[in-house]
């Protein structure tokens, strides 16, 4: 079973993580991203859908032309698990050339 994090593990994790934050009022974890153009936002897209697919750990997220919101969260365990800092990780990884955010 993915066990949730402790409020000390989660806060352990973003530390390492590069500008997720706590979501307020819910037990995830988020990170706003900007991209120099919408082909570079979707391309970002692409390669975490593929990440995720390969996970079989799937992103909540919105886009609106260079910008994406990303947020996580293990629907299963109805909070932030290990699954979703994994992720995190991968998609710091791919947004490594995203401009700000
Ligand atoms: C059956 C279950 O939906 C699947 O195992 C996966 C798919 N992707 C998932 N993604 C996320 N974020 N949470 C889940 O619990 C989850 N479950």
């Amino acid at each position: 079973m993915n066990a949730k994090l402790s409020n000390e593990q989660r806060a352990a994790a973003l530390a390492e993580l590069d500008g997720w934050t706590d979501v307020e009022g819910r037990d995830a974890i988020r990170r706003s991203l900007r991209f120099g153009d919408f082909t570079e936002a979707f391309g970002f897209m692409t390669r975490v859908a593929l990440v995720a697919e390969r996970m079989n750990h799937h992103p909540e997220w919105f886009n609106v032309w260079n910008r994406v919101d990303v947020t996580l969260s293990t629907h299963d365990a109805g909070g932030v698990t290990q699954k979703d800092i994994d992720l995190a990780h991968a998609i710091d990884g791919a947004a490594s050339h995203a401009r700000t955010g």
